[in-house]
């Protein structure tokens, strides 16, 4: 899908104007969930996942067909600070082994039913430190949110944005201090599983992020992600917004991920109407993002992998949830009393 923005300014007003779900078919929806063959409610939030896919795809009766899962894949300036159980090199290795079909996300895909792609995003070129500065020039955010953006297939009728990073559990803390406040001790976890002392050092990194960026960070959450997100996360920003934009429902994965849903939901309330959170990631911050953000987690599975796996589990949730509205006979048809 060609890139509609060249600043991150035109991004920003991109968000101003996105579309809504379709009211009528979300009331029609409703009826038709209150005529099922079940007690009303018995199916608890898959009745309310349901009628929510329904109001995006503006279908009463919708069906999931073609949902898309896309990796996308990042290196990070801070990575050489310590700050990951697991050395850089293993972000192109890992994207080797996604399109050799060997990761659990390509696996989940099959399971349920997606396709899967992986964008590598100038592995060869990491963000600098944000210790130091900005991660990101704008040119480089702008392309990394482009790069998400064309790659949501508009025909895809779910989407879900995994990622793969070495160290960016610490840039997705670095976001969401910046965004909802704190420190890097509220906010640092053990990502790959690093020990105390990296759990230390994470914080210590986090802080000194927020102190090098400070003067840019203040009320700007598209600054935020430049100055201290990577392209991987800018990607998935791009992709979010991207998704709305054709009404095709997202489903968040893990701790990163969320960390950059959270870069759209701060530039402009209700950019994330049309996602909801698939699970709560085992990274020991993503719960209470999550909690920031107003969205509870489908799914909680000990899960801290990312590739958009937690998110791909969920789907196979939805896909339940959907085959229950769309397939099921109401009373009437079923001859049931309907009590
Ligand atoms: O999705 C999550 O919540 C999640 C939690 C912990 C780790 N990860 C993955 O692990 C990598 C980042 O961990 P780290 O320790 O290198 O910051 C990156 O490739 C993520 O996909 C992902
Ligand atoms: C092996 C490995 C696989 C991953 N997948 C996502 N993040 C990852 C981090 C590591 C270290």
């Amino acid at each position: 899908m060609p890139v509609p923005f060249t600043t991150l300014a035109d991004f920003a007003g991109r968000l101003a104007d996105l579309p809504a779900p379709d009211t009528g078919a979300i009331a029609a929806a409703e009826a038709r969930n209150g005529q099922l063959t079940k007690p009303p409610g018995a199916l608890g939030r898959l009745e309310e996942l349901a009628i929510w896919y329904a109001g995006w795809r503006g279908d009463p009766r919708p069906s999931l067909e073609a949902p898309q899962i896309v990796v996308f894949a990042g290196n990070h300036g801070i990575a050489a600070r310590g700050v990951s159980a697991f050395p850089a090199d293993v972000t192109v290795q890992m994207v080797a082994n996604f399109e050799a079909g060997g990761a659990a996300i390509n696996q989940l895909a099959r399971a349920y039913g997606a396709t899967m792609g992986v964008v590598a995003l100038e592995l060869d070129q990491p963000t600098a430190d944000f210790t130091a500065g900005p991660a990101m020039s704008e040119a480089e955010a702008v392309a990394a949110l482009g790069a998400g953006w064309e790659a949501v297939d508009p025909a895809a009728d779910l989407f879900i944005a995994g990622e793969m990073g070495i160290a960016n559990t610490t840039a997705a803390a670095a976001i969401a201090a910046a965004l909802c406040g704190g420190r890097g001790v509220d906010w640092a976890g053990r990502g790959t599983g690093v020990d105390a002392a990296g759990l230390e050092l994470k914080a210590a990194v986090i802080d000194a992020g927020l102190a090098a960026n400070a003067g840019a960070l203040a009320g700007q959450p598209l600054e935020v992600l430049r100055c201290l997100g990577g392209r991987e996360i800018a990607a998935i920003a791009g992709a979010i917004a991207a998704a709305r934009s054709h009404r095709i429902p997202v489903i968040l994965d893990g701790f990163i991920a969320t960390s950059a849903a959270a870069v759209l939901h701060a530039a402009a309330p209700g950019a994330l109407d049309h996602a909801l959170a698939g699970h709560r990631s085992a990274e020991s911050a993503h719960g209470r993002l999550l909690d920031h953000l107003g969205l509870s987690p489908l799914l909680d599975l000990d899960m801290r992998l990312g590739e958009g796996t937690g998110a791909a589990m969920a789907l196979g949730v939805l896909r339940g949830a959907v085959a229950c509205h769309s397939g099921m006979a109401t009373f009437a048809e079923a001859g049931v009393s309907d009590g």
